[in-house]
C-alpha cells in the first residue's frame, strides 16, 4: 500500500474513476515518484540510506533518460494534446490536463486531487502531504493559489469560457490544514466579452479556510475584431 492510495483513501468523498477507468503505467510510476518526494521531504534517513536511495534514483534516470521528449510539442503543455479527445471525462476533469504540475496524475510533484463536474459548478477534493506544507500544519499559500487557478479554470472550461488568467485574488480565512481532504467548489459568475469572472472555495468539514476571485482573459478571435 503505498503512501498515495493511503491518502486516496483518506479522501471522504468516492474516487470518481475509480469504477471504470484503471490506472495505468504511466500514472502508477508517476504516483510512486510523487511518493519518493514525500519520503525524501519527510524522512530523516541517515547518509547510508540516503547514499543508498541516490544510487537507485541514478539507475532509474538513467533508463529514462534516451526516452526524453524536449521542445514544443505535448512535453511543454498540461493539456492532453497527446490523447484522442483530450481525454475529456466531466467524473475526472483532471483528465484532460494530465500533465499538469498542479493536478495531473502524469507529473510527479502534482499532489493527490479530483475534480469533477457537477452541473455548471466544478467539485472537487485535495489532500496535501507535509511536501506542500507552508505554516505548521497547514498548506502553502502559494500552492493554494495554485489550485485555485486551475480549480477556477476548469468552471471556465466546463461552461466553455476558457481564458487565460488576468488576475486571482485568494482571501486566506483560517488555515488549511494538511492530510486532511479538502473540499473543492468553483462556479462562473459574470461574462463581459473577453472577460470571465470566476470564484471558488476551499472547505474543511464545510468550514471554508480559503476562498479565490480570477477574472479570466479570452483570447481576441475574428469575431472580437469584426
Ligand atoms: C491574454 C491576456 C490575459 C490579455 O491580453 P489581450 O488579449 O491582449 O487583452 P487586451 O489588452 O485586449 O484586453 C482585453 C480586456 O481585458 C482586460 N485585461 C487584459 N489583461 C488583464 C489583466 N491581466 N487583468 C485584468 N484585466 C485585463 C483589458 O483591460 C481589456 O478590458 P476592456 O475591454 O478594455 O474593458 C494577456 O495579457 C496574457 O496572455 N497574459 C498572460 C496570461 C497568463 O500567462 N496567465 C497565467 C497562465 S493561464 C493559467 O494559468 C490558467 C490555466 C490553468 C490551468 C490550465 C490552463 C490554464
Amino acid at each position: 500500500m503505498t503512501i498515495f492510495r493511503e491518502y486516496s483513501k483518506a479522501m471522504s468523498t468516492p474516487k470518481k474513476d475509480e469504477s471504470d477507468k484503471p490506472e495505468t503505467l504511466v500514472e502508477a510510476v508517476n504516483r510512486e515518484a510523487g511518493e519518493l518526494i514525500h519520503l525524501l521531504r519527510c524522512s530523516d534517513a541517515p547518509d547510508e540510506a540516503l547514499a543508498e536511495a541516490t544510487a537507485h534514483m541514478q539507475a532509474a534516470m538513467e533508463v529514462l533518460a534516451p526516452h526524453l521528449q524536449q521542445g514544443e510539442g505535448w512535453s511543454t503543455v498540461s493539456i492532453a494534446s497527446d490523447t484522442p479527445g483530450l481525454g475529456w471525462r466531466e467524473d475526472d476533469l483532471t483528465a484532460c490536463m494530465p500533465y499538469s504540475p498542479i493536478s495531473g496524475k502524469r507529473n510527479p510533484i502534482s499532489p493527490p486531487i479530483r475534480m469533477w463536474r457537477d452541473g455548471d459548478e466544478v467539485r472537487g477534493e485535495a489532500l496535501f502531504s507535509p511536501t506542500y506544507a507552508g505554516p505548521p500544519n497547514s498548506v502553502h499559500g502559494g500552492i493554494i493559489a495554485a489550485v485555485f487557478d486551475e480549480l477556477l479554470s476548469m468552471a471556465n472550461v466546463i461552461t466553455g469560457a476558457a481564458g487565460f488568467t488576468g488576475t486571482l485574488s485568494i482571501r486566506y480565512h483560517k488555515h488549511t490544514p494538511l492530510d486532511r481532504p479538502i473540499e473543492l467548489w468553483a462556479v462562473c459568475d459574470n461574462n463581459d466579452g473577453r472577460k470571465q469572472f470566476t470564484r471558488g472555495e476551499m472547505r474543511v468539514d464545510g468550514e471554508v479556510t480559503a476562498s479565490a476571485e480570477g477574472l479570466f482573459i479570452r483570447p481576441r478571435s475574428k469575431s472580437d475584431e469584426s
